[in-house]
């Protein structure tokens, strides 16, 4: 089990993170999410022991993991940490920085782990090409087939499809998480994307001004959100009083309600159309699947 207690951390005078605590259980992922800027990336790196600790303490199983101060070299060998940077080795083929780590002593299982790990990325007609040569997206690959290479305990990703297609990126996903789970590696992912969470994150917290403010499954922050920053890693959203959090998908257009709007805007996305209206003098969204005219007044029925 991967535990944080009671973590705080500052860059100089400048407090990032606040009274941090939280656990993952072997085999499980966790999800971070939270505003540019509120610490995501601190708190993975702070996994990876990159920084000392004044206050509070992390442990993998039964060993605390400690910073600079303690290790001559940065990171563990058990804990893979893919950051926004990739570091990879631009000159050399993608095969050969997924194997870097892999021991030539075996030639013929390195050269298998790598071909099946290649495959996890889908980068098999990418493999004897060097990485200079590789789009953004294609070294965001490489660096995820390369931290697997060596069977990490725990995997720290950071943003880790943020660079790649849509097209691309629903296999890959499910590539990547199907491969932890069967291989029972621990993982903390750090995203703005609601689609690296709902179907496969057990866990989810929530960091906003230095705290965690949420901490449940993803099912249970999604249904019941209860901050205005939670719901709107979700979707468009409304405060709607004395509902409270109301998606734009929960409020229905009906013929006759008391609650009236007034049309202002409709933008197409794809699905259906997403509806502003002004409800007295507040701007809300709704989920519905014509363009309805400006100056339109409509009815509105929440369901939840
Ligand atoms: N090396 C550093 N020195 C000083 N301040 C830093 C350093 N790295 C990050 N910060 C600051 O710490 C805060 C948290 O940054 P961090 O990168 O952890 O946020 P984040 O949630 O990962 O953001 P994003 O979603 O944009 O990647 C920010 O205000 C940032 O400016």
């Amino acid at each position: 089990m991967l535990q944080v207690k009671n973590l705080s951390f500052k860059y100089s005078s400048k407090e990032v993170l606040k009274q941090i605590d939280f656990k993952v259980d072997l085999g499980k992922t966790l999800a971070i999410i939270g505003e540019s800027g509120s610490g995501k990336s601190t708190l993975l790196k702070i996994i990876y022991g990159e920084y000392d600790l004044d206050i509070g303490q992390v442990f993998w199983k039964d060993n605390e993991i400690l910073g600079p101060k303690y290790n001559l070299v940065v990171g563990y060998e058990f804990i893979k940490h893919v950051t926004q940077e990739y570091n990879l080795m631009p000159f050399t083929t993608v095969a050969e920085n997924v194997g870097k780590h892999l021991s030539n002593f075996y030639p013929e299982e390195k050269q298998k782990r790598t071909k099946e790990l290649i495959a996890v990325v889908e980068l098999e007609d990418f493999a004897k090409v060097k990485v200079k040569n590789l789009s953004g997206g294609q070294k965001q690959r490489v660096a995820l087939a390369r931290a697997l290479a060596k069977e990490p305990q725990l995997l720290l990703l950071d943003e880790p499809f943020s660079h790649i297609d849509n097209f691309k990126k629903q296999s890959l996903r499910r590539n990547i998480f199907n491969y932890l789970k069967a291989n029972n590696i621990t993982c903390i992912v750090a995203t703005h994307d609601k689609n690296d969470v709902l179907g496969f994150a057990e866990d989810m917290i929530v960091l906003h001004d230095k705290k965690i403010i949420a901490k449940d499954t993803p099912k249970n922050l999604y249904d019941n959100p209860k901050s205005p920053i939670t719901a709107s890693f979700f979707g468009e959203f409304n405060v709607i009083e004395p509902y409270g959090i109301v998606y734009a998908h929960q409020l229905k257009i009906v013929d006759k309600s008391e609650l009236k709007a007034t049309v202002t805007h409709s933008y197409f996305n794809g699905k259906n159309w997403l509806v502003e209206a002004k409800l007295d003098s507040q701007t809300i969204f709704v989920e519905h699947e014509n363009e309805i005219n400006q100056n339109t007044i409509v009815s509105l029925k929440i369901i939840k």
